[in-house]
């Protein structure tokens, strides 16, 4: 908003309105100000998105069709900011395939807790895309002195990287409640990398997108950041919560939780093994502890190290 003419929308009309007279958004945000030259509307989406020149779709997964299916028409490029695959099994730009094939689209990915991109604390993220107009215009907007923006042609594999990191929390966040020490979150976050990768790759995504910001970079973020929501459902977990006690204390959502079931289901038709996923699944249902899920993974057979 320092730089661009911004429009915040809200879905709901009420809370558009709250935001314009609070200047902050008390129940996600708070102790954040909006900057004073921020506009904030509710209303109809389709015809704000036609005065503006790049639009944001910063909803959960869950929220990610119904918009990108309102906006179907719209010509300006378009960006989600959403990590995970929807309950139907897919992932954004499948959706996006689906309903909105027409729409210049990608996403805005990376390591980047809201709260700190929020204070300006210095961050780095990925603007991926097949179309060059939207990798263009995502730069464009974004890259200053407080965020660097890369550009990446690799919408699927960018996608999975952000998607699979959650899962992968989850499981450091139950490792480090545990207190199973630093060797075994280590060994967790590089074989969970080396999952992501085959999947990812199984998905049509290159294997060195795993190695930059969307892969490892988001990976290590939130597996290892306390402030990441899905790190926070394992430790919660670690202390004997159940699954809805720990969600609920969250208040907000943990993509990880919504899609490991989804992760590992895409994996099994794609004959990829995800064995730390898989553990969170079973973690999740609530049919391992996790005292069994760590015996499990420590008592496979023997392998070769590779991706
Ligand atoms: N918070 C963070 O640091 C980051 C979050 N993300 C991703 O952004 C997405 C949103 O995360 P947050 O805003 O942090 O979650 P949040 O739980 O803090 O806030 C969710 C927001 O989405 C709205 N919402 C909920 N269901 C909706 C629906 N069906 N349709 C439209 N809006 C809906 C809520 O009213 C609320 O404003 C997630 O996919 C998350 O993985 C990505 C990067 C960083
Ligand atoms: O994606 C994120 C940081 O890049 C936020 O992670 P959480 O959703 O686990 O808080």
């Amino acid at each position: 908003a320092a730089r661009h003419e911004v429009t915040l929308w809200a879905r709901d009309d009420t809370q558009a309105a709250v935001l314009r007279e609070q200047r902050e958004n008390r129940r996600y945000l708070p102790g954040i100000g909006l900057p004073d030259a921020l506009a904030v509307a509710g209303g109809d989406p389709v015809a704000l998105a036609a005065r503006h020149e790049l639009v944001i779709v910063a909803t959960p997964m869950a929220g990610l069709r119904g918009l990108l299916q309102a906006l179907a028409g719209c010509t300006a490029p378009l960006a989600w900011l959403c990590k995970g695959f929807e309950s139907t099994g897919l992932l954004g730009h499948e959706v996006q395939a689906a309903v909105a094939p027409r729409l210049l689209a990608g996403a805005l990915t990376g390591p980047s807790f809201a709260q700190e991109v929020a204070r300006g604390q210095p961050t780095a993220l990925v603007a991926a895309s097949s179309h060059r107009a939207v990798r263009e215009a995502l730069v464009a907007a974004f890259h200053g002195p407080g965020v660097r923006v890369y550009a990446n042609d690799d919408l699927p594999g960018a996608e999975v990287g952000g998607a699979v990191k959650n899962v992968l929390a989850i499981a450091t966040g139950l490792c480090d409640g545990l207190q199973l020490g630093l060797n075994a979150r280590a060994a967790l976050v590089t074989r969970g990398l080396a999952e992501m990768t085959r999947l990812g790759v199984a998905l049509g995504g290159r294997p060195e997108t795993f190695m930059g910001l969307s892969g490892l970079g988001d990976l290590v973020l939130t597996a290892t950041g306390d402030l990441s929501r899905n790190r926070q459902v394992g430790l919660a977990l670690a202390q004997g919560r159940t699954l809805e006690q720990a969600v609920q204390s969250l208040g907000h959502v943990a993509e990880g939780v919504l899609c490991a079931r989804t992760v590992v289901e895409r994996a099994g038709r794609l004959g990829v093994q995800m064995p730390i996923a898989s553990a969170v699944v079973a973690l999740l249902d609530g049919t391992l502890r996790p005292q069994a899920a760590v015996q499990a993974l420590m008592g496979r057979d023997p392998a070769a190290e590779r991706a």
